[in-house]
C-alpha cells in the first residue's frame, strides 16, 4: 500500500500499536536544554531511575545562558545561574554529551542537532521544546515534549504516541527572487491560522519546497509549531544529503553508503493518502510581516493592517475582541500602512532564523550601511559553529561596521526569561518566530520577518522591503 513519509517513520519506529490510535514509538535521539532538560533530568534521578542509553542523549545551554560577549555561569536572569549550574551537573551523572558554554558545538538546541547531524533522515527526536519539528526538515520525525514525557523517554527508549493525522502543503511554482522560507511560512501561517494544523503531521512537498535550500527548510519546518502542528517533514533529497555529508555525527564509510540507500526510500509514495491536502502557489507569496500578536496576524509587507472582517482564507475567525486588543498592544490602527512603520529595535537570531546562510542574507543588505539613528540592532548566532563560520568570512565585522551588536550564541531576545529584553512599546522587527505580548520582554512590540527584511529595516529605521534597498 502506498505510504506517506511520516507513515514510513511511524512504521519503523512503532514498537507496539496500543489501540484507540494511539502508538509506542521508539525514540533514537533525546535532546535537552538548560531551561526544561535538566528539570526533566533530576526528576528522573529523583524517581531513581536510570537513563537507559545516555549516548542517545544530548545537552545544551541556549535558553536561559546569556549572550553577551564574555558571557560566564552568571546570566541576568535572576535564576539563571541555577538552572545552568543544575543542568550541567545532571547530564553529567547521566552520562550524557553536553554541549557547555565555550563549547564549540554550544548553541541552539535546533541549529547545533542538524549542524552536528545528531538528527539525520529516517531518525525519531524528541526535545522538551515547541520548535523541535525544525529538525523535521531533514526527513526525521521530530516533535516537541513536555517534560515528563522526556522523562519518560529518558528512562525507557520509548514515547506513548497519538498518531496524528496528516496534511500535506505542496507549494508548486518558484518563490521569487526576494521571497525567503520565513515569508513562506508566514504565508501559510496566516493562510491557515495558528490553529490550521491542529494534530497533524505537515510534510511540505512540491517543487518550491525541493529548491529551498536545506537551512530554509529549517526554517519553514520550524514555524509548523505556530500552525500547532504535531510536527513538519520533508523529504529528504540530494541536497540533504550534500549539507549532512562529514558532519559530526553523521555515518562515515559503507555506513555512509547504506544510509544513503536507506534515505532513497524516505518519501511519500504515489497515491499515498493525506486526511488533508493544501496548494499554495509560490507566486502568491511576497515578502511578509507580522501586524499582531499572533504569528497568523501577519500580511504582506506592503500592505496595510487588515480590518476584522478580512479574515485569512481558511483561519478560524478571529473575534473583535481580540482584534482590537491585537491593535491596541501593538499601538496600530486599521488599514494602517506597515512599511514604514517606525522601529525602536532589530533583532536577527533564534532557531528560525540564525543559521549561516540567514547571516549572509542581511549581512548583503548591510553591507557598507548603518543601522538609522536610533534604533538598537542585535545579532545573535544560532550556534558557536555559525559564529565562527561568520567570522571566518568577515561577517562579524558588516554587522559591526553596521552598528549591530555581535553577540555569543544562544536563544537570547527571542523570547523574555527574566533576563534581557525590550523595553516596554518598543517596536521591534525580529528574525523569531512568536510574536506574543511579552514575548520579548514586558510589553514590546514584535513584528516577525525575514532575515532580510530586519537587516533592511534596521538601516531604514522603519519597516522597509529588502526589495527596494537600492544596490550600490
Ligand atoms: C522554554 C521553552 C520550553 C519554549 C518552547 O517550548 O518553545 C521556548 O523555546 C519557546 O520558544 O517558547
Ligand atoms: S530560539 Fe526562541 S523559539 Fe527557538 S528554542 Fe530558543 S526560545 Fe524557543
Amino acid at each position: 500500500m502506498a505510504r506517506t513519509l511520516f507513515d514510513k517513520l511511524w512504521d519503523a519506529h512503532l514498537v507496539r500499536d496500543l489501540g484507540g490510535g494511539t502508538g509506542l514509538v521508539a525514540i533514537d535521539r533525546i535532546l535537552l536544554h538548560e531551561r526544561t532538560g535538566g528539570i526533566a533530568l533530576m526528576a528522573l534521578e529523583e524517581s531513581g531511575r536510570p537513563v537507559r542509553d545516555p549516548s542517545r542523549v544530548f545537552v545544551t545551554m541556549d535558553h536561559v545562558v546569556d549572550t553577551l560577549p564574555g558571557r560566564t555561569d552568571r546570566t541576568i536572569m535572576p535564576t539563571g545561574t541555577d538552572f545552568i549550574l543544575a543542568t550541567r551537573e545532571a547530564a553529567r551523572r547521566a552520562g550524557a554529551t553536553l554541549f557547555d558554554i565555550g563549547d564549540p558545538r554550544q548553541g541552539i538546541v535546533h541549529v547545533i542537532s542538524p549542524e552536528n547531524a545528531i538528527v539525520l533522515p529516517g531518525l525519531t527526536l524528541v526535545c522538551p521544546d515547541s520548535h523541535t519539528c525544525t529538525q523535521g526538515a531533514l526527513g526525521a520525525l521530530a516533535w516537541g515534549i513536555g517534560s515528563s514525557e522526556a522523562e519518560h523517554a529518558l528512562a525507557t527508549g520509548t514515547l506513548r504516541v497519538t498518531r496524528p493525522a496528516q496534511m500535506r502543503i505542496t507549494v508548486e511554482g518558484a518563490l521569487a527572487p526576494g521571497v525567503t522560507a520565513k515569508d513562506l511560512a508566514l504565508h501559510v501561517i496566516a493562510r491557515l491560522g495558528s490553529g490550521g494544523a491542529r494534530a497533524h503531521a505537515v510534510e511540505y512537498a512540491g517543487p518550491a519546497i525541493a529548491a529551498l535550500s536545506v537551512e530554509a527548510r529549517m526554517t519553514l519546518c520550524n514555524m509548523a509549531t505556530e500552525l500547532a502542528a504535531f510536527t513538519a517533514v520533508i523529504a529528504p533529497d540530494a541536497a540533504t544529503i550534500a549539507w549532512l555529508e562529514g558532519r559530526t555525527y553523521a555515518p562515515r564509510g559503507a555506513d555512509w553508503d547504506a544510509a544513503q540507500a536507506h534515505w532513497a526510500g524516505l518519501h511519500s509514495d504515489a497515491g499515498a493518502h493525506f486526511d488533508r491536502e493544501v496548494r499554495i502557489d509560490a507566486a502568491d507569496v511576497v515578502p511578509m510581516v507580522s501586524w499582531g500578536t499572533s504569528p497568523q496576524q501577519s500580511v504582506a509587507l506592503a500592505g496595510t493592517v487588515p480590518q476584522l472582517d478580512a479574515p485569512a482564507p481558511d483561519a478560524a475567525p478571529t473575534t473583535p475582541e481580540a482584534h482590537a486588543r491585537a491593535l491596541d498592544y501593538m499601538g496600530l490602527a486599521e488599514q494602517g500602512a506597515l512599511a514604514g512603520l517606525p522601529i525602536d529595535a532589530a533583532f536577527i537570531g533564534s532557531c528560525t532564523n540564525a543559521r549561516l546562510s540567514d547571516l549572509r542574507t542581511a549581512a548583503e543588505v548591510l553591507a557598507g550601511r548603518k543601522v538609522a539613528p536610533g534604533v538598537r540592532a542585535i545579532c545573535v548566532p544560532g550556534s558557536t559553529r555559525v559564529k565562527a563560520e561568520a567570522e571566518a568570512e568577515g561577517l562579524d565585522k558588516v554587522f559591526l561596521a553596521a552598528g549591530f551588536e555581535w553577540r555569543e550564541a544562544g536563544c537570547s531576545m527571542c523570547f523574555f526569561a527574566g533576563g534581557e529584553s525590550f523595553g516596554p512599546q518598543q517596536r521591534v522587527i525580529s528574525t523569531t518566530n512568536r510574536n506574543f505580548e511579552s514575548r520579548q520582554g514586558p510589553r514590546t512590540r514584535t513584528h516577525i520577518a525575514s532575515p532580510a527584511t530586519v537587516a533592511a529595516s534596521a538601516i531604514a529605521g522603519v519597516i522597509a522591503d529588502p526589495r527596494l534597498v537600492e544596490a550600490r
